[in-house]
């Protein structure tokens, strides 16, 4: 039996990632929290012929408390987006209140489930997750995924796209750091099968890794940020996590995750000086088994990346500590 909850589910992310868990036969039980529109959510997937038996909750009566009690892997894609002009970083003072809110709830009723945080910015976003749960003494880093894996999804159909590989889905890319511009650095030099483009054309693929999310908010022109890749992209990592859980061995993506509460994550927090940091992830049954060292062998143009990243991550990483413990409890 599989508990699964979406909070966030009316949203943009939410429902097109709550269809794709409902479709997901790990999935025994699908809950949907959100402070409005779940219902009709939740009706709506009721009638797909799979598995998962979904239910939908609204604030009142308890309502998250009862959608996310004894949840096995809650994915969070609860906040608001960008709208042109704005950074991932505008959004906090938002959506870190909504995010504490629902761990305060996590920690309570849940305190053993996955927990994978897609609201942003990621960056901060994660540590506040991590501060509230070691408050309430039930923090498991092992247990604890910022979702970065949209990084990955973009600099897969980029490198598809810019060296004519047809098979885009036998790629593999590590992309590390954070979620936000400068902090995302694709390691194109590990890229499996490898491939070779000129120094132009290398560093308008950095670029279009990290500042893809901005093509997609001025696309939309004020009508939001990615939600259709972005739901693929956080059901690629659920359904990795669910299979894992499962027993399924070999598993690795990158995440961003409290370093030194994952085995192996010491020596990258010590090279990068970063508490919290995307690498790729050997997930199994006890959540992130091990965190995978990509840092050795980097090329020049790739240790300037991470200089850069880790500069700004460690503030972005700060405020969301600091935010965690002066904060109030949520309502
Ligand atoms: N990690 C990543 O790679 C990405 C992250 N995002 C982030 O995901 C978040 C959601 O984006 P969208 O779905 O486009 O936004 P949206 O506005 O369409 O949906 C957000 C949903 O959250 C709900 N919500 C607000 N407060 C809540 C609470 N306390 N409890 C439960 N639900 C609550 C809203 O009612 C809404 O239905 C944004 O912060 C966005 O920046 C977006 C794309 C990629
Ligand atoms: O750009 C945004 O605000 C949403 C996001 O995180 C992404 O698309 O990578």
């Amino acid at each position: 039996m599989v508990k699964a909850v979406v909070a966030g589910a009316a949203g943009g992310i939410g429902q097109p990632l709550s269809l794709l868990l409902k479709t997901c036969p790990l999935i025994t039980e699908l809950a949907l929290y959100d402070v409005v529109n779940s219902l009709g959510v939740a009706a709506d997937l009721s009638h797909i012929s799979t598995p998962a038996k979904v239910t939908g909750y609204l604030p009142p009566d308890d309502g998250g408390k009862k959608a996310m009690k004894d949840a096995d892997i809650i994915v969070i894609p609860a906040g608001i987006p960008r709208k042109p002009g704005m950074t991932r970083d505008d959004l906090f003072n938002i959506n870190a209140g909504i995010v504490k809110g629902l761990i305060e709830i996590i920690a309570e009723v849940a305190p053993k489930a996955y927990i994978l945080i897609i609201s942003n910015p990621v960056n901060s976003t994660v540590p506040i997750a991590a501060e509230v749960l070691k408050a309430k003494g039930v923090f498991n880093a092992q247990r604890l995924f910022g979702v970065t894996t949209l990084d990955i999804v973009r600099a897969e159909t980029f490198i598809a796209e810019a060296s004519g590989n047809k098979s885009v889905q036998s790629i593999n890319i590590p992309v590390i750091g954070g979620h936000s511009g400068e902090t995302i650095v694709p390691l194109f030099s590990q890229a499996k099968p490898s491939f070779s483009v000129d120094d132009e054309k290398l560093a308008a693929l950095v670029n279009r890794v990290q500042f893809g999310g901005d093509e997609v908010v001025k696309a939309k022109d004020g009508a939001g940020s990615a939600t259709l890749s972005m739901a693929y992209a956080g059901f690629r990592f659920a359904e990795k996590v669910l299979r894992a859980m499962n027993g399924e061995k070999g598993i690795v993506e990158p995440s961003f995750v409290y370093l030194q509460g994952v085995p192996g994550g010491e020596e990258i927090y010590k090279a990068t000086g970063c508490d919290f940091f995307s690498v790729p992830i050997e997930l199994g049954t006890n959540g992130a088994e091990k965190a995978l060292n990509p840092l050795t062998n980097l090329t020049d143009k790739e240790q300037t990346l991470l200089k850069a990243c880790t500069e700004a991550l460690g503030g972005h990483i700060k405020k969301g500590v600091t935010f965690a413990n002066s904060a109030p409890p949520q309502k």
